[in-house]
């Protein structure tokens, strides 16, 4: 693949087979051809390339795109996001349900953001965000004089009503995201990617991973939540930093447009090749 008739090979002789379900990591030096990868698989190259790809045996230039871009989930390091609502920019055909987006806001730590949030219940993974924000009004109403009391009623955020109730009502989707969340952060507008692809339910999800600014929280709930909700998907992360895919099943090696090494992270790290090198290299994260 180029991307014109007089640049040279930004892909070349990849061949790849992948299995329904496997955790791929692909790394490699800058313009090594990660992101040319996926865009061959996005079909948003139609020039200059050649040779084929297949999901589920079938060439993908016979799917229709309605057909094809259905199976596939693109999470971008930064979600294009744009101003109006919640619900617009999760679901601008208005295809889903309001407890469908409510069930992914809250399995990507979105809804808790949507609240003034007690940092102390975060710990507590055996909680749900419901219970945590429960508990987290009683323990600021327990704590509270009587002129906080009375700010929080005012705020109506007393135990007995709890505010994420009153937020989950419809209207909370339609408040702006200015409104919920102010300036979003990196890893914030990532999250709303996720989000995305989780209510969409794709079976291929490409991940590109965020390279700045992204806090450990979010690092951490991002990781948590590709192993769990996307357990059952075929992951292509491109990786920017090692930690994240040292799970995968195997890791693709870019170089020059090519694959230089396959593997499982064990076997590639045994042979002191480019992966190795890789890691060796401090410009890589590590
Ligand atoms: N839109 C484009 N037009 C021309 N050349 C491009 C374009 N996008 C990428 N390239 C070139 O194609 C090659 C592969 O780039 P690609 O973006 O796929 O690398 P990458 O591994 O994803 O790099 P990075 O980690 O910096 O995103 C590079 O030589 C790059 O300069």
């Amino acid at each position: 693949m180029k991307y014109g008739v007089h640049h040279g090979y930004a892909l070349k002789n990849i061949n790849l087979a992948i299995s329904a379900g496997e955790k791929i990591g692909i790394v490699g030096r800058t313009g090594a051809g990660k992101s040319s990868l996926a865009k061959v698989l996005f079909r948003l190259i139609h020039e200059n390339i050649s040779g084929s790809i297949s999901i589920d045996g079938q060439d993908i230039s016979e799917f229709g795109v309605g057909d094809y871009r259905p199976r596939l989930g693109m999470i971008p390091q930064e979600s294009s996001l744009f101003g109006g609502s919640i619900r617009n920019n999760l679901d601008p055909l208005h295809q889903f349900d309001i407890e469908e987006m409510w069930a992914a806001l809250i399995k990507c730590g979105l809804a808790k953001h949507m609240l003034s949030y007690h940092s102390s219940f975060n710990d507590h993974d055996n909680m749900t965000d419901h219970q945590k924000e429960e508990a987290c009004v009683r323990e600021q109403w327990n704590n509270a004089g009587w002129l906080k009391r009375l700010v929080m009623v005012v705020l109506n955020r007393v135990p007995s009503a709890s505010s994420l109730a009153d937020i989950r009502k419809p209207h909370g989707l339609d408040k702006s995201i200015q409104d919920c969340f102010g300036r979003l952060t990196s890893g914030q507008k990532q999250l709303f990617g996720l989000c995305r692809v989780i209510m969409r339910k794709r079976k291929i999800v490409v991940l590109d991973e965020a390279t700045a600014n992204v806090d450990l929280e979010t690092d951490k709930s991002v990781q948590a939540l590709i192993s769990t909700e996307f357990s059952d998907c075929t992951v292509l992360t491109i990786a920017h930093r090692l930690d994240t895919i040292m799970n995968s099943d195997r890791i693709i090696v870019m170089d020059k447009g090519t694959i230089a090494e396959i593997g499982t992270p064990r076997e590639l790290l045994a042979k002191d090749g480019v992966f190795a090198q890789l890691v060796k290299t401090s410009d890589f994260g590590q």
